[in-house]
């Protein structure tokens, strides 16, 4: 149920009436009114900078903390513009001419330009914008708040909230702004000297030659490639390579962390697809005719689509269609050169025993109708195993090609079964464990003497715990938190997401007694929400659960490290993504503390509870570099009987695959 969902608000027998779902927590004190987020402004004004605020600002807003964005926007203007003057007077100073005196020409500058700034609030005040004497200005306050409001990429966020923006608002100045969503010709990150000297294997190879020649030998093209095989990298290289070959290159992905990894945005927000919600499914585009998306697809080059494997076919249909419109070429995707990407072993939507054609819709819809069409490149060498075991012997060959086979086998379902058991797969090389403190130091040092803050940011860039449930995940954290020296001798903080600590008998409607609301609230922590209660220590690891903004890099599985907090926000430095090593000031919102997929020196796997769903222990046991290093806690934990009298005992474990991606798993020829 959405949050402006309909629903009858009653509890306890007590009914207080009909209204939306957040209208109902507001009524239940459960949430806050939008002057949580006003407060929170108002501390971040006094700690930080306005456009810090500003930055703030529009997090919340974009995350859809607020009620009434254009209330809020009166609310919280002075903290958000406080540098307003000083801009205009920059931009407006008078021409020192040589006659003036130094200090008189100053005071009489800084009189002049607020004179002009003063007559400009009043035009505004008293004339709509199509008056001639605004026309005539090329900066007055409120473009300028507009401006400020366009830097931060939220445009398009804006007006979905319903924010109005000024017809004639002159958007050219934008357009800078825009440009990191919508890329030109600019080469990111890796520069020419920097790609030259990389090793590709032979597959890499081919398939670098072929997407960056000057006449690709097709127009769509699948890299297909299991986890660890450097299909990320290699995207990343061509792209690169690309684009300092001036031509326009757009990476897209179905989820937005994915996308973050290809300094792209997600497929969704790139094409405007939008689902009309009716009885048959039916995906729609909401891009404009001539607005500044459509004809950034007009002169596109490349698109690199990731992740299509979890795309749902009706979203690429509507893109294939729209591609053709804006391109005004009636072949498939306009003619535009895609190379799509995707590993079907990995997380799809689909869940254990649940394999009929609704849930199972995304594996045949996804199917690329234009299977015929595409050019396929298959990688064959494990880079993450195969490179880390060539380079730093830090496990022989063979053992790196066993661990290799193992994966594909888990992939495809084809691994060691124990017995008759679907889904049950033993897991071989690994040391069983017990989940204390012991498995905790085999990731993480021990940092008792030193300052957390010391840490460098790699560090945790380079380490993870993966485990399959949030329960899993909250008391690995609790045990990680103990470990964490504390700051200042401030012990781990504890807040509520939901203002618990704020109920008092008023707020409580009548007839509810306050034990009873006080309980609710506890009873709010459920495996289907996230965690109501969550504990900080500066210096610690985090990973964000929301997709907040991201633009600035606030996605759905980007972590960060915590430098400091107060009971409205955290300040974070990203360590993952195209934001990496950024300062950002986030609302404190539903953060949890596993990590995602990528490369690490240094994984663990709580597997005390099993998986679950399709591909979960495959994308988890993938990580590991040299699984005979790995201890992994088990539940239950192995007798110490069993582990002394059955040294060859082999452990099982939980592998859930669809059996419906099968077909489309093509284990890689070397
Ligand atoms: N040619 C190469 N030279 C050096 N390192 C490479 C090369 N190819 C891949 N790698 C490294 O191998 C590791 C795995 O690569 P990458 O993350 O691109 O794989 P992937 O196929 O995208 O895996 P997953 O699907 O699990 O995310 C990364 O650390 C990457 O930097």
């Amino acid at each position: 149920m959405g949050l402006w969902a309909m629903v009858e608000v009653s509890i306890e027998g007590v009914v207080l009436g009909k209204g939306n779902f957040r209208d109902a927590c507001l009524q239940l004190g459960l949430i806050e009114s939008d002057q949580e987020w006003v407060n929170a402004l108002q501390t971040l004004s006094i700690e930080g900078s306005p456009s810090d605020c500003r930055k703030f600002f529009v997090t919340v807003l974009a995350s859809g903390l607020v009620s009434d964005p254009d209330t809020f926007i009166v609310d919280t203007q002075d903290f958000l513009t406080a540098d307003l003057e000083v801009l205009y007077n920059v931009a407006y100073r008078p021409a020192v001419t040589d006659d003036d005196t130094q200090d008189n020409s100053q005071n009489d500058r800084d009189d002049d330009s607020q004179d002009v700034m003063q007559q400009d609030l009043q035009d505004i005040d008293t004339h709509d914008n199509t008056d001639n004497r605004h026309a005539a200005r090329t900066f007055d306050p409120y473009l300028k708040f507009r401006y400020l409001l366009y830097k931060l990429f939220l445009l398009s966020d804006l007006k979905d909230l319903g924010l109005t923006v000024q017809n004639n608002v002159d958007l050219s100045e934008f357009d800078q702004a825009t440009d990191r969503v919508f890329p030109q010709s600019t080469i990111s990150g890796r520069e020419q000297s920097k790609i030259d000297p990389i090793t590709f294997t032979a597959k890499q190879q081919e398939f670098f030659n072929d997407i960056t020649s000057p006449s690709p030998s097709s127009q769509l093209y699948f890299l297909d490639a299991p986890a660890g095989y450097g299909k990320t990298f290699l995207e990343n290289v061509c792209m690169d390579q690309l684009k300092i070959r001036h031509h326009k290159v757009l990476a897209v992905a179905s989820s937005a962390i994915a996308a973050t990894l290809l300094n792209g945005i997600t497929a969704h927000k790139a094409f405007g697809i939008q689902v009309r919600k009716s009885s048959e499914y039916h995906t729609l585009t909401n891009l404009k005719l001539n607005s500044k998306e459509w004809n950034f697809f007009k002169d596109l080059d490349f698109l690199f689509w990731d992740e299509i494997t979890t795309q749902n076919f009706e979203d690429i249909r509507v893109v294939d269609r729209t591609l053709r419109k804006i391109r005004g070429v009636d072949v498939v995707f306009g003619g535009l050169v895609c190379v799509f990407s995707g590993n079907f072993r990995q997380c799809l939507p689909v869940v254990k025993h649940v394999e009929t054609r609704d849930e199972a819709g995304v594996i045949e819809a996804s199917l690329l109708r234009h299977l015929n069409e595409i050019k396929f490149h298959r990688l064959n060498e494990n880079v993450r195993i195969m490179g880390i075991a060539q380079n730093s012997g830090a496990q022989t060959y063979a053992d790196a090609l066993e661990q290799a086979d193992y994966l594909l086998k888990v992939g495809s379902a084809e691994a060691p079964f124990d017995g008759n058991l679907l889904e049950v797969v033993s897991i071989p090389f690994v040391n069983v464990t017990e989940k204390n403190d012991d498995f905790i130091s085999t990731i993480y040092d021990d940092f008792s003497d030193i300052n957390p803050l010391q840490v460098p940011l790699d560090y945790y860039k380079d380490r993870c715990i993966l485990a399959p449930t949030n329960a899993n995940v909250d008391t690995i954290s609790d045990m990680m938190l103990r470990r964490l020296p504390s700051v200042d001798d401030e012990d781990a903080q504890e807040f509520s997401s939901i203002a618990r600590n704020r109920i008092d008998q008023e707020s409580i409607p009548r007839g509810i007694p306050m034990s009873t609301a006080q309980a609710r609230v506890d009873d709010f922590n459920d495996s289907h929400m996230p965690p109501t209660v969550l504990k900080f220590k500066v210096g610690m690891p985090l990973m964000l659960l929301s997709n907040i903004l991201p633009s600035e890099g606030l996605v759905n599985g980007c972590r960060m490290v915590l430098l400091s907090y107060n009971e409205r926000y955290l300040t974070c430095k990203l360590i993952t993504g195209s934001h990496e090593k950024e300062v950002v000031n986030t609302p404190l919102y539903r953060f949890s503390y596993d990590y995602e997929s990528q490369t690490f020196s240094k994984t663990g796997i709580d597997l005390t509870s099993q998986c679950f769903s399709h591909g979960q222990f495959y994308v988890a046991v993938s990580r590991f570099t040299n699984m005979k290093k790995q201890n992994i806690p088990l539940d239950p934990p192995p007798s110490d009987e069993l582990l002394r009298d059955n040294v060859n005992f082999v452990h099982t474990v939980t592998n859930v695959v669809f059996t419906g991606v099968k077909p489309f798993i093509v284990a890689p020829v070397l």
